[in-house]
């Protein structure tokens, strides 16, 4: 985990193979961008900078391959990451199952009892193929103590919105906003 950076934000992206990943990213650091093809991610890292309550924040981006159950859990996607977004496809019950044992592998490597992270609800568009629904996603959210969003990269819906969830959860997380002054009893002090 890391500590507040300034204006610099480092973000993991991980999810089962072929949920949207790359898509996602690509479509947010180089729009409008999609590729109806597949070609598995290695690792990948961009950048982009984004406004976020009036202040540019420089968004590193690190695109990891697709994880299973068994994948291990690099400890490097621990050491100095401000947050993460988990990736499923509406249409993988499987990818979406994926998610929870994702979110234990953070908090275990890096020994943490929470994290800011965004829950991403990918492929939208497949509305015919639908395995998990907008509620399953907002309990599960609820539940890991995350954000939710669907996306699709394919039609640039909630992309940015994506982000911006995260970057709002990261906010809450390292510039916590100062707590709101408490009216005072005497209404002339
Ligand atoms: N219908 C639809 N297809 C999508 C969407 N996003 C990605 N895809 C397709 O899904 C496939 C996998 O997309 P990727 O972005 O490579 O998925 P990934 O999660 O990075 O895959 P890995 O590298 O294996 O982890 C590609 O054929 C994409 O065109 C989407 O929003 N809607």
């Amino acid at each position: 985990m890391a500590t507040d950076s300034g204006l610099k934000r480092k973000v993991v992206i991980l999810g089962s193979p072929s949920v949207g990943k790359t898509s996602i990213t690509q479509q947010f650091t180089t729009p409008p961008t999609y590729n109806e093809a597949y070609y598995p991610t290695i690792e990948s890292t961009s950048t982009r900078t984004v406004k976020y309550k009036g202040k540019d924040y420089e968004v590193e981006i690190v695109d990891t391959a697709g994880q299973d159950e068994f994948s291990l859990f690099p400890p490097k996607y621990a050491i100095g990451v401000h947050g993460y977004m988990l990736v499923y496809s509406i249409a993988s019950r499987q990818s979406f199952e994926m998610i929870t044992t994702l979110h234990e592998k953070i908090l275990d490597q890096g020994g943490l009892e929470k994290v800011p992270c965004v829950i991403v609800g990918q492929k939208s568009d497949l509305a015919n193929e639908r395995r998990v629904t907008k509620a399953e996603g907002d309990a599960l959210a609820k539940k890991l103590g995350a954000a939710f969003i669907e996306s699709s990269a394919r039609d640039n819906q909630n992309v940015d919105g994506a982000f911006d969830a995260l970057l709002g959860e990261m906010q809450r997380e390292y510039n916590p906003e100062p707590e709101k002054k408490k009216s005072s009893w005497w209404p002339w002090s």
